[in-house]
């Protein structure tokens, strides 16, 4: 019996629905030749596209199209790969895949998963898993720069910024446990100052990976905005300023919005995924309530609250009390995630808003630039789109736990004498995390979460 990773499998490679062209390939660690014979009736050349009609269990043609061989391991997988390129129908191509799974019935063939070509990619070494993620984020990308820095990954960008990290930690560790093999022999000083040096340099280097990646991870997974404030300062007018779009309603009856409306919207492209809020306020209305409550849902998830008011209002008691109730509530959010934003300029005459704030007009659209200028720079973003690489979060936080390691190494290794075991340790420890973003060191369960987010036929 073989395992899951070891049968046969066929899909329809390209994106259902009508295309030009469609393909549906194979890949198997058994030589693919009886499916050759049975649906081309030739033998192919290996790597060459060759003409001829796909054939049914009748001998009749399913199509006419392109069959192309690559056998093993130079392919996708790094398995045999057989591609039918045929016409781009979906009933064509789905007669195609049911012809295939068919013909290699006596291989043990079957459907593949999503992402499953990927993963013996992935399983084979013919790309890390930080390079097989890339693929994925490439196929979804919404952006140029999106699609851009997902390339580059997928070319093996972060792949080859962590391979230095590792490089380096590997030094080290040989250095320490070359040390520890030799216990009788005194740790000289100026060992131990090289290794504090190898370290801190390895730190430094370490924090640029972890910033590069950090913004790749933005440019991946964007940021939550949520726009928050009392009735009618214009929370929804300015999601839809934002937007370019009226997705919300907009009326000058206070409590308009009684739900969230979400919106993503791009920024040099960074996604913001944006939310309008109902206005914040005590009431008896049931179905209001029920919104405001959904309100306070969303400020607790905000990476950054656009606190919104109303300059007109400024110094008016009843409107300021609100606004100070509202203001104590957030104070379980963190100061630095709130961004306080003054709206109406366009009619507040010579008003002024508190110092530090922002100051726009959703109507006007004076200050959105500097609004939208504050939300990259409230994201952390400061990256220029050049030379910048796809990562995810997962990627950050795995980059986290080596500095977190390298750390308490360092903090061994300062102590006089040094606690060897202990630091080689930490050091291993760091190793590991780092491991953990090409998949050299990864759980079953990371792997299968992974490619499960993949399109079938990846
Ligand atoms: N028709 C087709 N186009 C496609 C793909 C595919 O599978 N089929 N790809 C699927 O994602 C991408 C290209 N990825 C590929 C990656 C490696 C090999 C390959 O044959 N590798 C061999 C030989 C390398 C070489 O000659 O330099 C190898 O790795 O040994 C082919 C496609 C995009 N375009
Ligand atoms: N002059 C002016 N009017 C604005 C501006 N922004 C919003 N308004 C008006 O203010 C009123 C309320 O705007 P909304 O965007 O519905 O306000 P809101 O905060 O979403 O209100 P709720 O949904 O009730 O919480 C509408 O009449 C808007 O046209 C602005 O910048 N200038
Ligand atoms: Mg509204």
């Amino acid at each position: 019996m073989l395992s899951r990773h070891q049968d046969p499998i066929a899909a329809i490679a390209t994106a259902p629905g009508r295309g030009a062209v469609g393909i549906v390939r194979i890949s198997a660690r058994q030589d693919l030749t009886p499916i050759v014979e049975a649906i081309c009736a030739r033998p192919l050349r290996p790597r060459e596209a060759t003409y001829l009609p796909f054939l049914d269990a009748q001998g009749g043609a399913i199509d006419q199209g392109l069959a192309l061989l690559f056998p093993a391991p130079h392919s996708y997988t790094g398995e045999h790969v057989l591609e039918l390129q045929a016409h781009g129908g979906p009933v064509v191509l789905q007669l195609l895949l049911a012809r295939c799974i068919e013909a290699g019935a006596a291989l043990g063939i079957r459907l593949a998963e999503p992402g499953e070509f990927t993963q013996r990619a992935f399983l084979n070494g013919k790309l890390d898993l930080a390079q097989a993620e890339a693929v994925s984020d490439l196929i979804d990308a919404s952006t140029e720069a999106a699609a851009r820095s997902a390339s580059r990954a997928l070319a093996g960008a972060l792949s080859h910024e962590v391979g230095e990290l590792r490089d380096a930690l590997i030094k080290l560790r040989m250095l320490v446990e070359a040390t520890l093999d030799f216990p009788e022999e005194e740790i000289d000083f100026l060992q131990q100052a090289d290794a504090l040096g190898r370290l801190q340099r390895l730190t430094a280097q370490l924090d640029g990976v972890l910033d590069r990646t950090r913004q790749g991870a933005l440019l991946r997974e964007g940021i939550k905005v949520v726009l928050a404030g009392q009735p009618n300062v214009g929370k929804s007018s300015l999601l839809n300023a934002l937007a370019g779009a009226e997705l919300a309603i907009v009326t000058p009856i206070p409590g308009t919005t009684r739900d969230k409306v979400s919106q993503t919207i791009q920024i040099e492209g960074v996604p913001l995924h944006v939310s309008d809020t109902a206005g914040l306020r005590e009431t008896d209305d049931v179905v209001e309530r029920i919104g405001v409550a959904r309100s306070w849902d969303a400020i607790a998830e905000a990476d950054v609250l656009l606190f919104l008011h109303d300059l007109t209002r400024i110094g008016e008691a009843g409107y300021e009390a609100e606004d100070r109730a509202i203001g104590e509530r957030l104070a379980a959010v963190p100061r630095e995630r709130i961004m306080q934003v003054f709206n109406k300029a366009d009619v507040a005459g010579a008003a002024q808003a508190p110092e530090g704030a922002l100051t726009l007009s959703a109507k006007s659209g004076q200050g959105l630039d500097q609004l939208r200028r504050r939300l990259l720079e409230q994201a952390g973003w400061h990256a220029t789109p050049e030379g910048l690489f796809i990562a995810r979060e997962r990627h950050v936080q795995a980059l986290r736990r080596t500095r977190e390691h390298l750390a308490m190494a360092g903090a061994v290794a300062r102590q006089e004498p040094p606690a060897l075991d202990l630091l080689a340790e930490e050091l291993r420890l760091s190793h590991d995390a780092l491991g953990e973003i090409t998949g050299t060191f990864s759980a079953d369960d990371l792997l299968g979460e992974i490619f499960s987010k993949f399109c079938i036929g990846k």
